[in-house]
């Protein structure tokens, strides 16, 4: 469904936009038809960039991005643009400021209809509004009438996703939307997310938080300034990480079992592995992923600072 192959964003920085910072570089990446893929990586690491990509917010400065293997960068003018968003959505972290605070949330969800069916009878169209929201977990007779000051963060989270559904979305691209979140509605959310990946969604789920990506995810991108340095099985990359980046940010979530002082010894041991495709002749610093195990690749740990 959803491909990047040696994606990069360059964005010009500093006075007059002289000085150009690579955001993110030749990321390859795959969702498929209900697979939930987490991008995971700490403040700066290009998450969002990917997201704001995919869903064409920002052109990317390299590579191809395809969705159902049509070029994404192909995608010119309203008609096309409106065709690959009946497909393609996003939800973001704030779900306060996705909304215009004297919409209520009928009116919200009539911008839809107005610009996708406008045609649509009225009763078909609350028929179409209750499933949406029915499937999010919200009751239309609660939520319809209100203002987005009268929703909790989590409703409106759901709300959003329940525009997105409106539209038979096949792919969601979630931008860091469980954060705002009390931990009692984080699961609801999390919960629901798996509902439509059953449901054959594909879903970039986008994170800082590893527990959260080990959750939910199937497929972990582990990202560090821009680059992927590994990805692969979520549970075997939770297991068996292999690039040292993502070791490290695993020896960061403090674990029950673990001491610190036992973190640490684990650390310093690292330091004597040996990168694997160094090993097999690759140019430090330059070679790509390698396959360590079926499905899991790691990047050079030469990247390594
Ligand atoms: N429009 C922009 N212009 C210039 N630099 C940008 C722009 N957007 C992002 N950046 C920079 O690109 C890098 C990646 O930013 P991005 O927002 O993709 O990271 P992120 O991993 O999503 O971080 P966070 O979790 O904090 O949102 C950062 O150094 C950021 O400052």
């Amino acid at each position: 469904m959803l491909d990047l192959h040696q994606v990069g964003k360059t964005y010009r920085v500093g006075a007059f936009g002289g000085e150009r910072l690579h955001a993110v570089r030749g990321v390859d990446l795959a969702v498929g038809r209900g697979e939930v893929v987490s991008l995971i990586g700490e403040s700066g690491s290009g998450k969002s960039t990917i997201g704001k990509m995919v869903l064409r917010l920002i052109a990317p400065s390299a590579g191809t991005i395809t969705f159902d293997g049509a070029d994404v960068a192909a995608v010119r003018g309203h008609r096309a643009s409106k065709e690959y968003y009946r497909r393609v959505q996003g939800v973001f972290q704030d779900p306060f400021s996705c909304f215009n605070p004297v919409f209520a949330a009928d009116r919200v969800l009539q911008l839809v209809r107005a610009e996708y069916f406008p045609g649509t009878p009225e009763a078909d169209w609350r028929a179409k509004v209750e499933e949406a929201l029915t499937t999010v977990r919200l009751d239309p007779a609660q939520v319809l009438g209100k203002y987005p000051h009268q929703l909790s963060g989590g409703q409106l989270q759901r709300l959003l996703i329940a525009r997105a559904l409106l539209l038979d979305i096949r792919m969601l691209v979630a931008d860091e939307i469980i954060s705002m979140l009390d931990a009692s509605t984080r699961i609801d959310v999390l919960n629901l997310l798996g509902d439509l990946k059953a449901r054959g969604l594909g879903i970039l789920f986008i994170t800082h938080d590893l527990s959260l990506g080990n959750y939910i995810s199937d497929t972990a991108v582990i990202l560090r300034r821009g680059r992927v340095v590994e990805k692969g099985p979520t549970g075997e990359v939770f297991a068996a990480p292999a690039h040292p980046y993502t070791r490290r940010l695993l020896s960061s979530v403090p674990q029950l079992h673990t001491t610190w002082e036992q973190a640490d010894e684990a650390l310093r041991a690292d330091g004597e592995r040996e990168c694997p495709g160094c090993a097999e002749g690759g140019e430090p610093g330059a070679h790509g992923l390698v396959e360590t195990a079926p499905g899991h690749h790691v990047g050079c740990f030469a990247t390594e600072d």
